[in-house]
């Protein structure tokens, strides 16, 4: 007999689930048949493909029975894998997934956002707990000779004993709480593994007694249809069918955005079923993500954790891979390697782009929901994937200076002035910032359109991009960008005239910047920070940094002056101390205005305050 304590994390998890998903209870019956089902899969696998399993014979069903009479119980069987003491401690103590911290730091208190992101984490067997004041698991694992009973109180502790069990696979018993006792109702069991678990792809038998004429019958009833969804012909699975497969699947509670069905008969036979969840998932942008694409190979599962399935930038995509020609016995390895797996990869990433554009074209809303969410990773996919550049350049979107919400390359391409040389953007990470930038001032007057770069990747994103069908991508805070904005020759001749206060300027400015020029694309405020057109941004700088670059060379920014402006009059006039604090200022309210912060701040303070106590 052996006492054991649960690993921390399961306390907190057990915690979560029993104040968060109360209003879910029903959830344990989806989560034990889902568990018996991997286990089936588990043993096919190891029968079909290992020595060692060669004689174990391999029987699945997974069976539910209850006490109808006293509601005591409720018990889910299954001839799966089963396991021994040491799987126990470890499967049945701790956590043993990735992303558990991440997760459990994502929680909020909040009992309904909570609850969906339980949902995409995977509650599994503590939910038990939710009904249960006492769970037994009586199991055997194929092959060997030892069965062990566990048994817990979901408190903080679990024994692990020596018991008999005549086959391999796993009993798991709930003792019902008060809670729990509605659960032992054949027509509540019927109506959850209706809802939840009807494409498991083995039978499920409901037990229970029936009173005909007088006398009582056992009643052994099949409650689902037991076949792979994916491979039966698209036009005879309705929309409501895909649906449900989709939450058995992934167990989550909304219904997918779209989703995408083929088979491919050829030199090669696959099967292809993939959904886009309605929202991102809470791992998306964890370093741990976990994968959700499941690999079958004749409709044997094979692995669900393997990122090589899909491109790392489709990551949020769940779904099935089945194979027809995939050897059963391929291992994680020679997975990454198999020259067939990456013809179905990438017949997979192109099929499934060839949708989005579809939707793109013919279902803008579902589009606006799909960029909503992906928007981030489809521009990952234009860094990353030259192959499918083409295809994810007309898929990615931007927000703009001229249209609400949106905007794809095309479109800003289709409002193009005659004469307008380039797409121009502005980048960094706050959109209002961006939005109010003086440096777009100019844009507006001519009414000229500016895409508005604040996502962490567009920085790295608009270099690669480089031009779209023949017009380059230009940012505003380059010389060369303000060159092509032109000016009269009216203009340029006032320029001249005023351009003396400049050299005054640079006088005081002196190594702080790369060059002090006249302006012709401002006009509310006196002067901007500009970079030379092969200067790196700031923002690519600290992206760089970031990265562990440290010789960075060092980039002076060039600063634009408004020769019109009041205080360049004003600095026109000025001398002494007067001279170097309005210069100083206007330099940093340039800094500060490309969303950068003063070199000096105690001194920019001081600044201030001499020119206030001017008047
Ligand atoms: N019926 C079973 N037969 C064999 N092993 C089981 C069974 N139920 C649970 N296990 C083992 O216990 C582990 C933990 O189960 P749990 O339901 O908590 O998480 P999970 O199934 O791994 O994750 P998720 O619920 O997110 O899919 C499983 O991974 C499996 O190894």
């Amino acid at each position: 007999m052996a006492r054991h304590e649960f690993q921390t994390e399961v306390h907190r998890l057990l915690d979560i689930i029993i104040h968060s998903l109360y209003s879910h209870r029903e959830i344990f019956l989806r989560e034990l048949v889902s568990n018996a089902s991997d286990a089936l899969d588990k043993l096919r696998f190891l029968v079909l493909t290992d020595e060692a399993y060669k004689g174990v014979p391999f029987a699945p069903r997974i069976d539910i029975r209850f006490d109808e009479e006293g509601r005591s119980y409720l018990q889910v069987e299954d001839t799966g894998i089963g396991m021994n003491e040491q799987d126990l401690i470890e499967n049945l103590g701790t956590i043993a997934k990735s992303g558990t911290n991440e997760f459990l730091s994502r929680l909020t208190g909040d009992a309904k956002k909570d609850a969906t992101l339980i949902g995409q984490f995977g509650v599994g067997f503590y939910s038990a707990f939710m009904v249960a004041d006492r769970v037994e698991v009586l199991t055997r694992k194929a092959g060997e000779e030892k069965a062990f009973l566990w048994v817990s109180d979901g408190k903080g502790e679990y024994e692990i004993l020596p018991a008999e069990r005549a086959g391999h696979g796993t009993t798991v018993k709930l003792y019902l709480n008060e809670q729990g006792k509605e659960f032992a109702s054949r027509w509540r069991i019927e109506e959850i593994v209706r809802r939840y678990s009807n494409h498991i792809q083995f039978p499920i038998y409901l037990h229970y007694t029936e009173e005909k004429e007088g006398t009582r019958t056992e009643v052994e009833k099949q409650l689902n249809a037991a076949v792979a969804l994916w491979r039966r012909p698209k036009g005879e699975i309705s929309e409501q069918e895909y649906k449900d497969f989709y939450k058995t699947l992934t167990h989550d509670e909304e219904d997918p955005l779209f989703w995408l069905h083929f088979k491919a008969e050829g030199t090669l036979e696959y099967t292809v079923l993939l959904y886009v969840p309605s929202s991102a998932p809470f791992d998306m942008f964890s370093p741990h993500y976990r994968a959700g694409v499941k690999l079958y190979v004749k409709r044997v599962f094979i692995t669900e954790d393997d990122r090589e399935l899909l491109p790392t930038y489709l990551r949020f995509v769940r779904g099935v891979i089945d194979s027809e020609d995939l050897p059963l016995n391929v291992s994680r390895e020679m997975l990454q390697e198999h020259r067939i797996l990456a013809t179905i990869r990438n017949a997979a990433v192109k099929r499934f782009l060839q949708e989005c554009t579809r939707i793109a074209e013919e279902d803008p809303a579902t589009y606006e929901r799909f960029i909503r969410e992906y928007n981030k990773p489809l521009k990952e996919g234009l860094y990353l994937d030259h192959q499918h550049r083409d295809v994810l350049i007309e898929l990615v979107r931007f927000k703009s200076t001229k249209v609400e919400g949106y905007t794809s390359l095309a479109a800003y391409k289709e409002r193009m002035k005659p004469d307008q040389k380039a797409i121009y953007y502005i980048t960094g990470g706050d959109e209002k910032l961006l939005r109010s930038a003086p440096i777009l001032e100019a844009y507006r007057a001519r009414d000229i359109e500016v895409l508005i770069m604040d996502d962490e990747i567009d920085e790295l994103l608009a270099p690669v991009i480089g031009s779209y069908q023949g017009v380059p991508l230009k940012a505003v805070h380059t010389r060369d960008a303000a060159e092509e904005l032109g000016e009269s020759e009216e203009e340029k001749r006032r320029r001249e005239e005023k351009k003396d206060v400049l050299e005054k300027m640079k006088a005081v400015l002196k190594e702080r910047v790369k060059d002090v020029v006249a302006s012709s694309r401002l006009s509310d405020v006196p002067a901007a920070a500009v970079l030379d057109e092969r200067d790196l941004s700031p923002q690519m700088q600290a992206i760089l940094k970031a990265m562990g670059q440290v010789d960075l060379p060092e980039t002076k920014p060039v600063l634009e002056v408004n020769l019109d402006h009041p205080v360049v009059e004003r600095i026109r006039a000025a001398e002494g101390q007067e001279l170097e604090d309005m210069v100083l200022l206007v330099y940093d309210q340039a800094v500060l205005s490309a969303g950068l912060r003063p070199e000096d701040g105690p001194e920019f303070a001081r600044r201030i305050v001499r020119m206030l106590e001017r008047g």
